[in-house]
């Protein structure tokens, strides 16, 4: 996390966490997110567990196991502090340790108030679908939600994203801030996703493959694309800004 502060320079930048179930090592991250000049605290919620993915087993595409993604963890003083010896000595010992702790199944709605007392800023909820859960967050004192079904990555019958957005909305819409993501992929799915109510949407994957195609270009272009689209959408539907577009324009 301190490189990629460091790579941003003077940017904005947000720190999600997946909640280690170590409370040391989930205090450490906020510590050094915060250290690092992170503003904002992503807590994703609906990766207690990795879901089914036939296609990553397959490939036996695992990275984690192989202390791929792992970074954060293994560069942590709380994380070496359970180890034996150095991460670089006994990488098995290491994954071991990280698959122990990379999530909590049982954290549940009070748990929030240990994010409260180790973290002073925003604090955002990711993937949130149901209108209770929404109520839940915004009565635990959080400043928003990110609408999303993990882009169906999680459970694949999940209700779509969209369709959950405008219960969320009406539940909580003026209580915090609504986010938006899965399945972004046009200018016009933004356009929509504010006619929904979202205050903005989430990139996921797209970027991604704009970065695998070439890179930093790769991403810019994809970005470019997609903001000159809700640019023209706007303009098309008779918006001189994102400001004024409500459920009346799906109409
Ligand atoms: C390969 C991959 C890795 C992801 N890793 C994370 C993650 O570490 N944390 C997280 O909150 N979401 C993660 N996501 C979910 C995305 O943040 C996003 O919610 C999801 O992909 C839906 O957005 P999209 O349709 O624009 O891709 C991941 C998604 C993909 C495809």
């Amino acid at each position: 996390m301190e490189q990629v502060a460091e790579a941003m320079g003077d940017a904005e930048r947000w720190f999600q966490l997946y909640w280690p179930k170590d409370p040391e090592v989930a205090r450490s991250f906020l510590g050094r997110a915060k250290a690092a000049g992170y503003s904002v605290l992503v807590v994703t919620l609906d990766t207690p567990l990795l879901s089914w993915r036939p296609r990553d087993l397959d490939q036996a595409y695992l990275p984690f196991l192989r202390g791929v993604g792992t970074a954060n963890y293994f560069s942590d003083p709380a994380f070496q502090a359970g180890l034996a010896k150095p991460v670089h000595e006994d990488l098995n010992a290491a994954v071991l340790h990280f698959v122990g702790m990379f999530s909590d199944p049982a954290k549940t709605w009070p748990d929030l108030a240990f994010l409260r007392e180790n973290w002073d800023g925003p604090i955002i909820l990711k993937g949130v679908l149901h209108p209770d859960d929404a109520r839940l967050a915004a009565d635990a004192g959080m400043d928003g939600v990110v609408v999303s079904n993990h882009g169906g990555r999680q459970v694949a019958g999940a209700i779509g994203a969209a369709d959950a957005l405008p219960g969320v909305v009406e539940a909580v819409g003026d209580r915090l801030t609504v986010l938006f993501d899965s399945g972004v992929r046009t200018g016009d799915d933004v356009f929509k996703a504010l006619a929904l109510g979202a205050r903005a949407v989430l990139l996921g994957r797209p970027y991604v493959y704009g970065l695998g195609l070439d890179g930093q270009a790769g991403v810019e272009h994809v970005i470019r694309c997609l903001l000159a689209e809700l640019d023209l959408t706007l303009a098309l539907s008779g918006h001189a800004g994102c400001a004024g577009v409500t459920s009346v324009d799906l109409i």
